[in-house]
């Protein structure tokens, strides 16, 4: 069974993630992939440098991420670029991530793909179910402001620039909420885990 894992920026994917990995998960993360995506080197960076300019590149050749989000978050025109160049490639990756880890776990095991944008970019055909992390707005923004030590205009911004959660939370299979501390998440993910690999609950 593979599992996405989507949900609004900083809503706690990469928490809820990271649990279901303790439980035994395989993970698959989209924004992992798209790191890899741009190393040196990698065609995607020089095709993001003939559309963006040499100076999206930190002096050491690496992509300046900071710089580079400052300006498709506020340039929606510019996002849209970004994302013809980078999502084929992790459209590509992914499918090829998520068939081995598939063979690797078995037909008893949980792959999890984490994919913030699993529904904007239609990646649903990817995955066999799909869980939406959803937070309260105010504590949204707070710990993403916290987390990437920005202010609440670049916050809202990168908020913005995605579907709206409660349109995630309608297509999803799963919901989980994720307004109140770790070991309420903690929680509700181990009911989760044990829901869809009742197995596991018998090791
Ligand atoms: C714009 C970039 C350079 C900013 O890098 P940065 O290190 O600051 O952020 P990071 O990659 O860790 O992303 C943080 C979060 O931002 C959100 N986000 C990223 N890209 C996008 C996007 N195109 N649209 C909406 N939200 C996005 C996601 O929730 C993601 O988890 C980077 O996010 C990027 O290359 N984005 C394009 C690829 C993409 O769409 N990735 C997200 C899903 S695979
Ligand atoms: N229940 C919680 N209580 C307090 N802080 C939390 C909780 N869950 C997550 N956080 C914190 O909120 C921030 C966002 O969580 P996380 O990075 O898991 O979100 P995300 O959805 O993966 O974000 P992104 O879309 O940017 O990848 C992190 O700093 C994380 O430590």
């Amino acid at each position: 069974m593979i599992l996405g894992v989507t949900g609004g920026i900083a809503s706690g994917k990469s928490t809820v993630v990271a649990l279901l990995a303790d439980l035994g998960a395989q993970v698959v993360s989209a924004d992992q992939l798209s790191r890899d995506l741009v190393e040196p080197g990698q065609p995607a960076l020089a095709a993001l440098v003939r559309r963006f300019g040499e100076t999206i590149l930190n002096p050491d050749g690496t992509l300046d991420r900071k710089g580079l989000g400052s300006l498709v978050f506020a340039d929606s025109e510019a996002r849209r670029d970004l994302e013809a160049i980078l999502h084929p490639a992790i459209a590509e990756l992914s499918r090829r991530c998520l068939h081995q880890a598939a063979q690797q776990v078995g037909s008893d095991g949980l792959v999890v793909y984490e994919a913030p944008l699993l529904y904007e970019a239609g990646a649903e055909d990817r995955v066999d179910r799909v869980l939406t992390v959803t937070v309260a707005e105010e504590v949204q923004l707070q710990r993403l402001m916290a987390r990437d030590q920005c202010d609440a205009v670049a916050a809202q911004q990168r908020i913005d620039a995605q579907m709206p959660q409660e349109e995630k939370a309608r297509r999803a299979d799963y919901v989980l909420d994720n307004s109140a501390d770790f070991p309420a998440l903690k929680s509700k993910v181990h009911q989760l885990f044990y829901q869809l690999c009742p197995h596991a609950a018998q090791l």
